[in-house]
């Protein structure tokens, strides 16, 4: 890895502070921006992100940390932006230097809920970067894991090949292994959708379903999953892939998702604001539900299991009730 190539990451949560560890061992330097001053401090005193993954060991030397997003943004070549979709847009509009020449990685799992746009699109139509220039990391990874240093798989996509190959070369290593898509349309939906589907695997487990109902759950997900991407990007793909089945089981299945832990808060009876108060981390499938349903009544794609949270997480429904009727739809 060439020691110039000049990345930065942008946000301060738990899979940012992952893909910097990641970064930082084929780096010699990374910039990273993130809001809190106050966390700044403390990497650089104690060596971990005090408010996330503070397991994951960073080494401040290596890290050129800024709370000044036009600063880094001006500084680096390469953005990788890990910030949850709902905050995305705020966080952009602080912006005055211009994204047109940067090259930008998404590795947000979700829709920016203004625009309605997946992360790609709205860096494309509302901030003119061109599509070559952007790409996207996926796959199943938990950041729990990388601090872990966990065998993980990380898929790449990116309209330049040449694009992915740099990013993919810069975060591979001893415990991540990196394969290259073109599919960035494809393994964004994905991303944004399995959330939604973890958020249904974990109201069933809460309301008491088990691991016999889990496995139909998530075998008619990923059928909806097809159906849903092939209406809004039609392009041939594996939907076996690690980027889709693998990504929505490691979702589904893991104790480490936070989609699953806010949806099984909800089948035991939370609401969504009471359930939002006890995770200290964002479910991105709660905002992505939303966007979700609104697109596929566009496309008129048949997605009980999306229609059967929104109605829980927005309609007022009961989650009880849904889920009654979501078993007669699922074969
Ligand atoms: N955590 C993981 O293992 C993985 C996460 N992702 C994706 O990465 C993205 C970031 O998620 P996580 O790092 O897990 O989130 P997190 O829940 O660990 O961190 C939340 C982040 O949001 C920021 N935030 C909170 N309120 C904010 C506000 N009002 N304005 C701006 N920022 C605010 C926090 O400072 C923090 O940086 C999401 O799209 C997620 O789907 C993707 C792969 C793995
Ligand atoms: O996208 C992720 C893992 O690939 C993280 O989301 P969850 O925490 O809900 O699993």
């Amino acid at each position: 890895m060439s020691n110039s190539t000049k990345i930065a990451v942008i946000g301060g949560g738990s899979w940012a502070t992952a893909i910097v560890k990641m970064l930082s061992e084929n780096l010699e330097s990374v910039g990273w921006y993130m809001r809190s001053v106050y966390a700044i401090e403390h990497i650089k005193r104690n060596k971990h992100n005090p408010n996330y993954l503070s397991s994951a060991e960073l080494n401040p030397k290596q890290l050129i940390l800024s709370s000044d997003i036009n600063e880094i943004v001006a500084a680096y070549d390469i953005l990788i932006f890990a910030i949850p979709s709902a905050f995305l847009k705020t966080e952009l509009e602080k912006l005055t230097v211009s994204l047109e020449n940067k090259t930008i990685f998404s590795a947000i799992k979700g829709i920016v809920p203004e625009t309605g746009l997946i992360v790609g699109e709205h860096f494309q139509q509302v901030y003119n970067v061109p599509l070559e220039n952007i790409g996207v990391i996926s796959g199943p990874c938990h950041a729990e894991e990388v601090a872990m240093e966990r065998l993980s798989y990380l898929t790449i996509a990116c309209q330049d090949p040449a694009k992915a190959k740099i990013l993919s070369k810069a975060i591979a290593g001893r415990y991540i292994k990196t394969k290259i898509s073109d599919d960035i349309v494809g393994t964004e939906y994905a991303a944004m959708l399995k959330n939604i589907y973890a958020i249904a695997a974990g109201i069933a487990h809460g309301l008491g379903y088990g691991d016999n109902f889990q496995a139909v759950l998530m075998s008619n997900a990923i059928r909806e999953m097809k159906r849903y991407i092939k209406k809004v990007h039609r392009m041939k793909r594996n939907i076996n892939n690690s980027a889709y089945l693998g990504d929505l089981l490691v979702t589904g299945y893991s104790t480490f998702s936070r989609n699953r832990m806010f949806g099984n808060m909800i089948g035991k009876g939370y609401t969504v604001k009471s359930a939002m108060m006890e995770m200290s981390m964002v479910a991105e499938g709660y905002y992505a539900v939303k966007s979700a349903y609104e697109i596929k009544q566009k496309t008129g794609t048949r997605t009980p299991i999306i229609d059967a949270v929104y109605a829980v997480l927005y309609g007022g429904k009961e989650a009880k009730d849904q889920f009654e009727k979501l078993t007669n739809k699922m074969n």
